[in-house]
């Protein structure tokens, strides 16, 4: 009997040279540098042992967003990524659960399994080898509904393959005559529930104060700075920050910043009313803060555009340079390079808080 192609599998994307190139090149190199560990399983087949390295320490029963502990692997490269598959892949609101890379060798198997039971959540897979044969096997396959084989993805450079993490599917062995490791970097998402769109999206009183502060006035980044204080809240809220950290993104230029001079009639009193006095400290740190030169000294020193020099508490130290990774990620310009000045700078931070 003639059996017909199935049509293309909609749940399926095959992405070729979607992820930067450059953030792309990072992605490979970094995983020549892991310590890999010998002897993870798939449940569906416990013999079946394969190398990994574990980044977001989650379990497949996890359900809590792991982007923290992404952010705060030895590897800066780890953040950036997450960071380009929430804002360029996935819809506002992902929470990223599994992050981790897998590696096989010619004769370390995995075999099918689910990767979840629960509706909602996808799977993706980016390959991390520079070069593929087809002879080399190792493809993706993912199985319909009778067991058939729906898709089977060649694991060249820089594809990235997105399925829903309930379809059956797994990697095929690899050809003896590959004496390399099959590196992949595996990325499992909960997408937001529709009717959760709204869970991100800062007070409309507060954005009210702001409009009526002339925030909406104002040019910013090629759009106006309302736009953009809205757009950093929201990626802190991605980020899973605390609500005070939010909030100072809500607020982070509105006193100026040595960037963007500005002069709002805010008031700090009435500011701090509104979202608190943690909240307004560190809106009100970030706009005085001498950045980004601030960023490459220690939180025992950091300098005020004043000339004065305070000390910043450590928690107060990281939640400004997250106000900072999101306020450039808002605006497109958070490449590698900053992003590293960023996350590696010295972490000396006081251990009173600044008094200012
Ligand atoms: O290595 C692959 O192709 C698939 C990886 C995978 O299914 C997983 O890590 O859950
Ligand atoms: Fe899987």
């Amino acid at each position: 009997m003639k059996r017909e192609t199935p049509a293309a599998d909609q749940a399926i994307q095959i992405l070729d040279d979607i992820v930067p190139r450059e953030l792309y090149r990072s992605l490979v190199e970094s995983s020549l540098t892991l310590d890999w560990q010998f002897g993870w399983k798939t449940m569906s087949n416990p013999h079946m042992r394969y190398w990994h390295h574990e980044v977001g320490y989650g379990t497949k029963e996890n359900t809590e967003d792991c982007m923290a502990q992404v952010s705060r692997h030895r590897l800066a490269v780890f953040g950036l990524y997450q960071t380009w598959l929430t804002t360029h892949v996935f819809p506002a609101g992902t929470r990223i659960l599994r992050f981790y890379l897998n590696g096989h060798t010619y004769g370390s198997e995995g075999w099918p399994h689910t990767d979840s039971d629960r509706p909602g959540e996808v799977t993706t897979v980016l390959y991390l080898n520079e070069q593929w044969q087809a002879g080399w096997g190792g493809e993706t396959v993912i199985y319909d509904a009778a067991g058939d084989i729906a898709c089977a993805a060649l694991p060249r450079p820089n594809r990235l393959v997105i399925f829903p993490s309930d379809r059956l599917h797994g990697p095929r062995p690899l050809s003896k005559a590959f004496d390399d490791l099959r590196v992949v970097l595996v990325v499992k998402v909960a997408l937001p529930a529709a009717d959760a769109a709204d869970e991100h999206e800062p007070d409309p009183a507060l954005v009210a104060f702001l409009r009526d502060g002339g925030c909406a006035g104002l040019a910013h980044s090629g759009r106006d700075l309302l736009t953009h204080l809205i757009g950093t809240y929201r990626i802190l809220r991605r980020r899973g920050a605390a609500e005070a950290v939010c909030l100072a993104g809500l607020f982070h230029s509105i006193y100026g910043t040595s960037i963007m001079h500005c002069t709002l009639p805010l008031e700090r009193a009435a500011v701090r009313v509104r979202i608190g006095e943690h909240a307004e400290r560190l809106a009100w740190l970030f706009c005085m803060m001498d950045r980004p030169r601030c960023w490459a000294l220690p939180a025992t020193a950091v300098p005020l555009r004043t000339g004065a020099r305070v000390v910043v508490a450590a928690n107060d130290w990281r939640d400004l340079r997250l106000i900072e990774e999101a306020n450039l990620t808002e605006q497109g310009v958070l490449d590698t390079r900053r992003w590293d000045a960023l996350t590696h700078a010295p972490d000396t931070a006081g251990a009173q808080s600044d008094r200012t």
